[in-house]
């Protein structure tokens, strides 16, 4: 997937947090986005992938064949800070749900989440309900479900905000696997993950902001 961000603008009521922001995401791609806090990144993210309008601009997609994809939420894999596992239900449930939601049979999508949850390093706590589960260990359960949707455009939102070194490093190495088959892009300060990745927009590079 190809993302083309052109003079885009969000505002909130008279608060402007960015316009004419216009940069190009490349396919199969690990692109990580920038800036200061409240600079917008997770604004960006949010319309990349179709749950938050645009005020002015365009953000296009297009696919390997170039065809515009219409409707961005069906193709975006959404990585959370884990908060919305459901806690009462197992960390194995949980990733199955991304499969299930993918239309996947019931024993694959079952297998699919024990390799996922081996793959995020969290096997041990499959049975395990969410609720139990520490602050980076949601994390990588969140990162195992929207692995399990299989969809072709990943965004994630500081996907290493409670993860240690160890574990950010082997976020980046997921990521890097899971880089041949789809576009990834990362709101994140994380200087690890921002190393780790192919391109990176600076939000404040990338646009004209206007304090209030
Ligand atoms: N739904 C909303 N309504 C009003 N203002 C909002 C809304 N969502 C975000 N904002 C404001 O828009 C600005 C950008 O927020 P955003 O979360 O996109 O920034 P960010 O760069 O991701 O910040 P951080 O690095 O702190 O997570 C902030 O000032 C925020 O308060």
């Amino acid at each position: 997937m190809r993302v083309a961000i052109s003079h885009a603008a969000i505002s909130f009521g008279r608060r402007d947090v960015f316009s004419h922001l216009s940069a190009t995401i490349e396919p199969s791609q690990i692109t990580t986005i920038t800036g200061p806090s409240g600079s917008g990144k997770s604004s960006l993210l949010a319309a990349i992938g179709g749950y938050l309008p645009l005020t002015s601009g365009h953000i296009t997609i297009t696919d390997s064949l170039g065809r515009t994809v219409p409707e961005h939420t069906s193709i975006t894999a959404w990585v959370t800070q884990g908060t919305n596992a459901l806690p009462h239900r197992s960390v194995l449930d949980n990733v199955m749900m991304g499969s299930l939601s993918a239309g996947e049979p019931r024993q694959r999508a079952r297998e699919r989440a024990h390799d996922l949850l081996a793959t995020v390093r969290i096997a041990h706590l499959a049975t395990f309900r969410a609720k139990l589960l520490s602050g980076g260990e949601l994390q990588r359960l969140a990162l195992a479900r929207a692995l399990a949707t299989n969809r072709p455009l990943l965004l994630a939102d500081e996907p290493s905000s409670s993860l240690d070194l160890a574990n950010t490093l082997a976020l980046a190495e997921i990521l890097r696997a899971l880089s041949t088959t789809a576009t990834i892009i990362i709101a994140t300060h994380d200087p690890v993950l921002v190393a780790s990745g192919d391109a990176t927009i600076d939000i404040r590079d990338a646009s004209e902001h206007r304090e209030t």
